[in-house]
């Protein structure tokens, strides 16, 4: 890859952060394909758009990682900074691991190594803790069975797992993923997600009384008519929390989505899985094959395999900038087509 989009003098990609959505994910995609690309970024306003602008240690924990894999110069690289230098040199695999130190989100610092790890010279092993369950970010199962399913038909090889939960404030979770290098993804076009094959939730509830659990079961029960075998609540050890997450995972023959809600303070439990059950709900009525969440993140990788299709429920001010950041770094071009109850995603090679 970097061979073939690398050209003398390497050009520096000027990003604003505070473009579109302008948030943390404009740094984290641009991390990735600089990594990948070989290609140096300056991006300014980073998170601008966010009430505490700037790197915070979730953000900046992804900068030091993706600088340690690629052995990057940078400049600015502290918390609170509005902006970074990005320089890097190649990828190398190997063992990882990386303390994000709050709860911030394990799984979004692992989605900006993951794909570069792909174009590593040898196999890798990352570790990393913080939260596995945080609101606006992936939860842990979310990665597994949703994003890693799609990566793997793809023909990525990447073993996963949840070690220990994370919840804010307390954070301590840890995930562990096993990467095997696959610079050539294949492309994948996703218009039907065939038939439904299992749909179960589950609330997992720590230091919190198993009650919250089963009241937000009862909402699933009640809101999307699921049977009571494939409501599940589960009671974790009290040194994980406190911290309550509900996932609803709908598993398809083409595609897994996984909807989820994290329960915070004074919020009800039946509002937590509220949230949850009408993501699900606009999910199955729309036809779609991925939902908001899946669609914004699966264009990278498919970006990197130089094209593909997908329908999606939703397409978010996120999608669209995250699709600007991409086509700053590869020679593909994004483009959504509404429909009326789903959008089409088409990723596609340009003559650069
Ligand atoms: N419930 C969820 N399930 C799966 N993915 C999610 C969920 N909520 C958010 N995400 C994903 O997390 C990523 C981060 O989104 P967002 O832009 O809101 O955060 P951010 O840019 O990190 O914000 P910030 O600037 O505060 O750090 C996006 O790819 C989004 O799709």
């Amino acid at each position: 890859m970097r061979e073939g989009l690398t050209v003398e003098p390497v050009p520096t990609i000027e990003l604003d952060g505070s473009s579109g959505e302008g948030g943390g994910q404009i740094l984290r995609s641009a991390l990735t394909l600089s990594m990948i690309t070989g290609l140096p970024f300056r991006i300014r306003h980073i998170r601008a758009n966010r009430p505490k602008p700037g790197l915070m240690r979730q953000h900046l924990m992804a900068v030091r990682a993706a600088a340690a894999v690629c052995s990057a110069d940078m400049t600015h690289a502290e918390v609170g900074s509005t902006e970074l230098m990005f320089m890097p040199r190649a990828i190398r695999g190997g063992v990882y691991e990386f303390a994000i130190g709050t709860a911030g989100s394990a799984t979004l610092v692992l989605q900006t190594l993951l794909p570069a790890l792909l174009y590593a010279d040898v196999p890798s092993v990352v570790r990393i803790s913080g939260g596995t369950h945080n609101p606006k970010a992936p939860p842990a199962h979310f990665i597994e069975r949703a994003y890693l399913r799609l990566l793997q038909a793809m023909g990525a090889q990447v073993e996963f797992e949840l070690k220990r939960f994370g919840f804010y404030p307390n954070g301590g979770g840890e995930l562990c993923a096993a990467v095997w290098p696959c610079p050539g993804l294949r492309q994948l076009e996703l218009v039907e997600r065939g038939a439904l094959r299992a749909a179960g939730a589950e609330a997992y509830v720590a230091a919190l009384p198993l009650a919250v659990a089963q009241r937000e079961l009862d909402c699933v029960r009640a809101e999307l008519g699921w049977d009571d075998a494939v409501l599940r609540a589960h009671p974790l050890s009290n040194d994980q929390g406190p911290g309550n997450a509900l996932l609803l995972t709908l598993e398809s023959e083409h595609v897994t989505e996984v909807f989820s809600a994290v329960g915070e303070k004074r919020v009800r439990a039946e509002a937590v899985a509220g949230g949850a059950v009408l993501e699900a709900q606009r999910y199955m009525a729309s036809g779609a094959v991925v939902g908001e969440h899946l669609g914004d993140q699966l264009m990278l990788p498919l970006a990197l395999a130089g094209g593909g299709r997908y329908t999606i429920d939703h397409v978010s001010a996120h999608a669209i900038t995250n699709a600007e950041v991409i086509a700053q770094f590869l020679p593909v071009s994004v483009t959504f087509e509404a429909g009326e109850r789903r959008s089409l995603c088409t990723i596609a090679r340009v003559a650069q």
